[in-house]
């Protein structure tokens, strides 16, 4: 127990330097324009994908047509799509939205439209000006339709319709699988070209399609190896100096936001010091009550802000800015200074025999015996490439920055089921861990060359998984000690009972304030400490295992790609915010068995109480450990409502439930028995 409190100790320790001092950003766009307007940037945009089934290419679509349609100069515009599902229906779909892109470009001009993502615009009940909007309106509304249409008919038929629309389609042949394949890519719009025109006239922004060659022999590595293979095929069509990364899910809620960004990056004081501009990942699709605390409040509002302070947030994956030559790897140096404006023209000649030269890039072999994944490009080996990588490029010498606009750059579709995201915990907390014992550990690479109180930040995230041992033993012992009646902890009338009042009291007050202050709700904050309780038992418990194991050399690196879609019956549950279970995962084991333990114990001390001894006397020798079984018995309301009486296809499946029964009555058994 003392040793629990010490870690616990420590940890909220490390959780105070981001609290110190926050840092708030604001641009002024329209000074970047009156300064640069004729000199700006080409930017790169990459989106990944991974998976048409559980990252529907619809969607996908639309992030796409979000950034292509950014308030920016389109001829110096590229946007990128790697598709590691290799699928012919993202192709179909991206396609599409090429030809929509025409009609979609010019309308998002002329009415300033907001978002850009043609699913987020018609569904957000847009402004209509005039006769001629309206008219515009119902034509633009009605190609989208279309298009929608198109793409979803070839999912559900799970094949394209028309094979000759597009020469691409030919790199699709009956031996061609999603694990493996040769390198597809294809040039869809070439920006070079003075035909690439829409509607209007105007320069269409380059669009290319890029699945990157797969062989079952040959190891991936997952988005990191997607994005090397994007930044060495860019390099070649577009090769922008500014390099935009977003996930296929997170589309581009405000088109000014790559003027944001340059705002850092160009500014003529202190640009020169920043790799790259991370904006915060914000779900469209969370709740009042964010049941699963997908919002991640404290670290979006207050963490982030103060990890700026200290040299800037880590690179999180979605929403953020990079200049190419540092994430392509450029070693850090004092004086040299990247200048975005000077750029190299790409001529790109014959589209057709430039995809054939690049495809070489996106080959199984090219990076065999290069630096690539480890000097050059984001870092392999770890589950959270992003972290690690940006954290690399931190160790150098490089800051970051941390724009938080009122209005949100990014919008992304959070997890709807629990089983989602604990597996997502398990992935972020493990990938952390791992960072912490790499070579880049914050702890001891990082010291000396970031900020201490950095430092302190990345440990927070690091230190996530080993959290586990004691919140699992402060969720099982004190427990099973109240039901056979030892006391643990002080009396209530000792002065030793101070300090831990004083603590609890402190802690959740402090943390439900800041939540408040964050533009959360008090509900909220009471689903937060649940999630925050089947996280540190579930999640990191996997990641701290597994990371053992793969110390030991036992288990291999995944990547569960998080999914995007639910069926109608489980959004419907969470939109009314009541927790979906309905998989029998071991995670689901764990969180029930705790929740029964103490279940049982707080029944089995009740049901002695006037046998034995005296409500006073329990409550002067052991008030806390009842707060605490107590807290855990009110925490998991919800749970023991799914294990016992739901009906609904979310409630926990009946094996979980009789294994959690029996595993909780044997430790229960067992301990009142042996101890
Ligand atoms: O083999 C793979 C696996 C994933 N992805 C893409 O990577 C992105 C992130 O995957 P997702 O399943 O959505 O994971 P999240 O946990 O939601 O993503 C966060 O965490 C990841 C690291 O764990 C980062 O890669 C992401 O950028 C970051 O947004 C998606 O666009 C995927 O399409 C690939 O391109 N190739
Ligand atoms: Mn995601």
């Amino acid at each position: 127990m003392f040793g629990a409190e010490i870690w616990f100790g420590l940890y909220w320790f490390i959780t105070q330097s981001v609290r110190w001092s926050l840092v708030y950003r604001r641009t002024f766009t329209d000074r970047l324009s009156r300064r640069f307007e004729n000199e700006l940037p080409k930017v790169d945009i990459f989106v990944c994908t991974a998976d048409p089934a559980v990252e529907p290419p619809i969607m996908v679509i639309n992030t796409v047509l979000s950034v292509m349609a950014y308030d920016y100069p389109t001829e110096k515009l590229s946007v990128y799509l790697s598709d590691d599902g290799g699928s012919e229906l993202t192709f179909h779909a991206l396609l599409q939205a090429s030809y929509f892109s025409k009609h979609w470009l010019p309308y998002c001009k002329k009415y300033e439209v907001e978002p850009r993502s043609p699913a987020a615009y018609f569904e957000s009940d847009p402004r209509i000006l005039d006769a001629t909007h309206t008219k515009d309106f119902a034509s633009i509304k009605k190609l989208y339709e279309q298009l929608e249409n198109k793409v979803l008919l070839a999912n559900k038929l799970g094949q394209i319709p028309d094979k000759s629309e597009h020469k691409g389609f030919a790199m699709w042949d009956s031996s061609s699988s999603r694990g493996n394949h040769d390198a597809i890519l294809q040039i869809l719009v070439n920006g070079s070209d003075p035909e690439a025109r829409d509607v209007a006239g105007c320069k269409l922004p380059t669009l290319v399609y890029l699945a990157r060659e797969k062989r079952p022999e040959h190891f991936h590595n997952f988005k990191a190896g997607a994005m090397n293979a994007l930044i060495r095929v860019s390099s070649e069509i577009s090769n922008g100096p500014v390099i935009l990364n977003v996930d296929c899910d997170m589309y581009s809620n405000d088109s000014q936001s790559i003027r944001d960004a340059l705002c850092f990056l160009m500014d003529e004081e202190k640009g020169h010091e920043f790799a790259y501009v991370q904006f915060p990942q914000i779900f469209k699709n969370i709740t009042k009550n964010d049941l699963y605390a997908n919002s991640m409040t404290a670290g979006r509002e207050v963490e982030f802000h103060g990890l700026d302070a200290f040299g800037g947030p880590p690179y999180i994956g979605s929403g953020c800015f990079h200049r190419r030559e540092i994430l392509s790897g450029r070693k850090y140096s004092k004086c040299y200074k990247i200048d975005l404006k000077t750029q190299n023209e790409c001529k790109m000649g014959n589209v057709h025999e430039l995809e054939e030269r690049l495809k070489s890039l996106a080959s199984c072999t090219y990076e065999q015996n290069t630096e690539w994944g480890h000097e050059m490009g984001l870092k392999y080996g770890c589950p959270v490439e992003d972290v690690i990588t940006g954290l690399s490029i931190q160790c150098q010498g490089w800051k970051s920055v941390y724009p938080n606009p009122e209005r949100p750059a990014f919008l992304g579709v959070a997890g709807t089921t629990l089983d989602q995201i604990l597996v997502q915990q398990k992935r972020w907390s493990e990938g952390d861990l791992q960072i912490l014992l790499s070579k880049y550990s914050p702890a001891w690479y990082g010291l000396g060359r970031i900020h201490i109180g950095l430092t302190m930040g990345y440990l927070i995230y690091c230190l996530w998984s080993p959290n586990c041992v004691a919140v699992l033993y402060y969720s099982i012992i004190p427990s099973l000690h109240l039901l056979k009646g030892i006391p643990l902890f002080p009396q209530v009338s000792s002065v030793w009972f101070l300090p831990f009042a004083y603590v609890i009291i402190a802690e959740h007050i402090y943390s439900a304030a800041e939540f408040l202050l964050s533009g959360g709700t008090f509900l909220g904050w009471w689903n937060e400490q649940r999630m925050w309780l089947y996280k540190r038992t579930s999640s990191y418990l996997l990641a701290f295992v597994d990371t053992i194991l793969k110390l030991l050399g036992f288990s291999d690196v995944k990547f569960v790609i998080s999914s995007k879609v639910s069926d109608e019956d489980a959004s419907k549950r969470y939109g009314e915010e009541i927790l979906e279970f309905g998989t029998t995962s071991p995670m689901f084991i764990i969180i029930s068995t705790l929740a029964l333990l103490n279940l049982f114990c707080l029944t089995g001390i009740l049901m002695k109480l006037k046998a034995n001894f005296s409500l006073s006397f329990l409550w002067e020798t052991m008030a806390l450990q009842i707060l605490l079984c107590g807290a855990f018995v009110v925490i998991n309301l919800p749970l023991f409502d799914a294990l016992f009486f739901r009906k609904d296809n979310g409630r926990m499946p009946s094996s979980v439930t009789s294994k959690s029964v029996f595993l909780a009555l044997l430790a229960c058994t067992s301990f009142t028995l042996l101890y």
